[in-house]
């Protein structure tokens, strides 16, 4: 039986602090650090960051759209990323968000979810907006691997509260009704949760009980406008299972290891001494 990811991930923010970064290497990023929107620019662009992070970061993000825009060639690269990443000490978060019915979603669990899976990964994105019951086969198949799942509740672009705001049939908002979900999927988990949710660092106030027992996935730090002193706002007494993402304002520093190194340091020091721990 796999130690499980809840518990291996307090671990490493604890050792490591509190970081995820991502790796969404947009066009536009290729081209700053020199390389060409191709194949081979994908590939030395993922796996420097992998160079540079994989050794000190707690969790790396690849987002697969960034990936799957190259075709099988692009997945191959996200396949060695995440190998690499893995190999190298890192927790490998698989932001490919994703959802459908349950038989369906059992499909996917099988792809990011199972050990012997070539994408195989330390937790997987998921949507709870085809209702959270159809992420059932996703949540068993990473209970069984000691692998983690992150369910979008509240998230980091303006448009997620048309539907994450609306009220639910008991009441509150659709929002909080996943987050309650996630609490029952966490229970007398320690000394934290394999479920986690994703809550963005934007929000201001996320307004919604977080006390769900697993991470909290906290995007939008940097190019979306939220910095490591918003999260208080954001999060309060749930603070100590915050888990802040940044991709692009990191990822700018590169190609210079040294740099993309020490932007993320100062991520990780700057939320450590926002969360206290
Ligand atoms: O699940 C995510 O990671 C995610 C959820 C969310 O609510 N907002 C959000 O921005 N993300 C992802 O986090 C990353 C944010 O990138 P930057 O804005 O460059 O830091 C992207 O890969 C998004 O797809």
């Amino acid at each position: 039986m796999s130690e499980p990811f809840g518990a291996r991930l307090r671990r490493a923010m604890d050792d490591r602090g509190p970081l995820c970064v991502g790796i969404d290497p947009h066009a536009s990023l290729l081209t700053a650090w020199g390389l060409n929107d191709d194949v081979a620019g994908l590939e030395r662009f993922s796996l420097t960051v992998v160079e540079a992070l994989a050794g000190g970061t707690a969790v790396l993000k690849p987002q697969s759209a960034f990936f799957e825009r190259f075709g099988s060639r692009g997945i191959a690269v996200l396949e060695r990323t995440v190998a690499e990443a893995r190999e190298a000490g890192a927790l490998v978060l698989m932001d490919a968000k994703r959802g459908d019915i349950g038989s369906t979603m059992a499909a996917y669990a099988s792809a990011f979810l199972e050990k012997d899976s070539p994408l195989f990964s330390d937790a997987v994105t998921v949507s709870p907006y085809l209702g959270f019951g159809s992420l059932r086969p996703a949540l068993d198949a990473a209970a069984a691997s000691g692998a983690g799942v992150f369910v979008l509740a509240l998230t980091s672009n303006p448009e997620g509260a048309e539907v994450q705001r609306a009220q639910a049939a008991g009441g509150g908002s659709v929002a909080q009704a996943m987050l309650d979900h996630i609490a029952a999927e966490n229970a007398g988990a320690e000394p934290l949760g394999s479920v986690g949710a994703v809550v963005g660092a934007t929000l201001g106030d996320a307004r919604a009980d977080l006390a769900v027992n697993g991470p909290l996935l906290a995007p939008g730090v940097g190019a979306q406008g939220a910095t490591p002193a918003d999260l208080p706002g954001v999060f309060g007494e749930a603070l100590p299972d915050v888990l802040p993402s940044v991709s692009r304002d990191v990822l700018r520093h590169g190609p210079d290891v040294a740099a993309l190194r020490n932007a993320a340091r100062s991520y990780a020091e700057a939320v450590r001494s926002v969360v206290g721990r």
